[in-house]
């Protein structure tokens, strides 16, 4: 079964290696929306895979760092595409919740990739 929980922050980027004159090379905002998916069974007890609210617990710290800020000036998002910073993520929820099997990131209401690791 798989369980899933979608947050949202706000974030400022410009994209470094863009050619001249294309508008993502300026400095602009997103209100970006990510999906986190965790694949597991549900606990006989509980009839959960994962209490929501721990995924909520253990995402919004990683959150936190990008909320209202400046990806580029953060390591390892100096080139912040959507591409990027879903791989950026991968790599740091992954060892918080082995059962995670896919990333969906919104840039915008009709821009987003899906990652799978
Ligand atoms: N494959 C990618 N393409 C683009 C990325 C990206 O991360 N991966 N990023 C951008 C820019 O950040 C841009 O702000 C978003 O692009 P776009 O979807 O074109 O934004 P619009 O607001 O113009 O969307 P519309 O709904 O089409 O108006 C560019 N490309
Ligand atoms: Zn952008």
């Amino acid at each position: 079964m798989i369980i899933y929980k979608t947050f949202q922050f706000d974030s400022a980027h410009y994209l470094p290696h863009v050619p001249k004159g294309h508008k993502c090379g300026k400095m602009h905002g997103h209100t970006y929306m990510l999906k986190i998916f965790i694949s597991g069974t549900p606990e006989l007890n509980a009839g959960w895979v994962l209490d929501y609210k721990d995924l909520k617990e253990g995402i919004n710290p990683i959150i936190n760092l990008l909320d209202h800020n400046t990806l580029n000036e953060i390591p390892g998002l100096e080139n912040p595409t959507s591409e990027n910073l879903c791989i950026w993520l991968w790599n740091i929820i992954k060892p918080i919740f082995p059962g995670l099997i896919k990333i969906e990131l919104n840039e915008t209401p009709t821009s987003g990739v899906i990652y799978e690791g």
